[in-house]
């Protein structure tokens, strides 16, 4: 969407996935419209392919497949060149090996856990790990101190964080070269995470194992040590019925009870109906906001029955049940607050949005 137009009609944005950047999130902060993603609903998905793609790289799957789907001749012949030639694809077992999951959120947690499943020593890093997600990591989950340490000590390495400025390149040159020879770096989080051309001068020079990614790219499909798959991650029905939900119940939450769950932008604000009339408006994290907007619902004799406001970083919202009809000309008013985004009446009943 970041070349699309954004209709002023736009209320919501919702990603039927977990990963936002294809979508103008901070032009949508500022326009007040929220954007809401599918946390978790895919996770599994990802999670069973990413352990596939350990798999592929640690007994060489893709080749020796390649390889079986080729042999000429009748079946003596074909068993006599299996035999002669299968000690190409020897590989190692996962059990006793390391695993360095980056980011332990909602894929990240379930790789973990279920690489300690398989036998495998796990360290995960996350500067940011939430309580939850920590309530569900196993405990045998290793917290690496770093980055650096992460990828020092793994045999196998999966990257599990979102794409977004911060972590734009995380993996590059210095990180690559951290990492233990004959390592195997797993990326089914986006392309950008990964310095390309880092990337290909180390698999050129024959340091890592394998790079096994869901994102194709001319520089990496010609890579011989490269694994890649056609961004397949969440493509199974149940991860794409689940985002589907997900996402739909949390937009007809915001639409027509103007509450937000799931948003990657606003705070959760979520408030059982009460009074007559319910305004929804999303404003700047500044002092004076909700004070201002009291000022002009007081001056129209608008009775507050309930108030909510939430904020996150730079942007609030609030939610204000009145007990009585408001007004156009007052919303009118409310939108014209400075700091003041987006404003709106939500309907009581499904239809129309103000
Ligand atoms: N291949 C696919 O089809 C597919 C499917 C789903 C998600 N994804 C990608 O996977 C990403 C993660 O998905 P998720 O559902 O686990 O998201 P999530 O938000 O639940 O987890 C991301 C985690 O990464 C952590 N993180 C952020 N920056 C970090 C850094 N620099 N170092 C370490 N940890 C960091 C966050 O704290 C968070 O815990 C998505 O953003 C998306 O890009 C890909
Ligand atoms: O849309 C898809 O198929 C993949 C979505 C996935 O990359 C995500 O970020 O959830």
């Amino acid at each position: 969407m970041h070349s699309a137009p954004i209709p002023e009609s736009v209320l919501a944005v919702a990603r039927s996935g977990s990963g936002v950047n294809n979508i103008p999130v901070e032009a949508c902060s500022k326009r007040g419209i929220p954007v809401f993603n599918a946390p978790g609903a895919n996770a599994n998905a990802v999670k069973e392919l990413t352990l596939a793609g350990m798999l592929l790289a640690a007994r060489h799957i893709a080749a020796a497949w390649d390889f079986a789907r080729n042999l000429k001749g009748d079946d003596t012949g074909i068993q006599r060149q299996v035999e002669k030639e299968k000690k190409r694809f020897d590989g190692f077992e996962l059990a006793g090996k390391t695993l360095g999951v980056l980011g332990l959120g909602a894929i990240g947690v379930q790789v973990a856990n279920s690489a300690i499943g398989l036998g495998m020593r796990v360290y995960g890093f996350d500067p940011s790990l939430t309580v939850n997600r920590a309530w569900q990591l196993s405990s045998s989950v290793i917290g690496a101190g770093s980055i650096d340490d992460l990828l020092a000590r793994a045999d196998l390495i999966s990257l599990h964080i979102p794409l977004n400025d911060q972590t734009n390149h995380v993996i590059d040159k210095q990180h690559l070269a951290l990492m233990k020879q004959g390592a195997i770096l797993i990326n089914f989080s986006r392309a950008g995470v990964v310095d390309e051309a880092a990337l290909v001068a180390v698999l050129g020079e024959g340091k890592l194992r394998a790079y096994v990614t869901d994102f194709a790219t001319r520089a990496v499909l010609d890579q011989p040590h490269a694994i890649v798959l056609p961004h397949l991650g969440a493509s199974t029905a149940e991860a794409e019925v689940n985002c589907a939900t997900l996402a739909a119940e949390s937009l007809v939450d915001f639409l027509e009870q103007g509450e937000i769950r799931n948003s990657v932008n606003f705070p959760k604000v979520v408030m059982p109906r009460g009074g007559r009339a319910r305004l929804a408006i999303a404003n700047e994290n500044v002092p004076g906001m909700v004070s201002q907007i009291s000022a002009v619902l007081a001056a129209a004799n608008l009775n507050i029955d309930n108030l909510l406001n939430k904020s996150r970083d730079k942007y609030a919202y609030t939610l204000i049940d009145l007990n009585s009809e408001a007004p156009p000309e007052t919303l009118q008013l409310i939108r014209s607050i400075k700091g003041v985004l987006s404003a709106r009446i939500v309907p009581k009943s499904a239809g129309s949005f103000e």
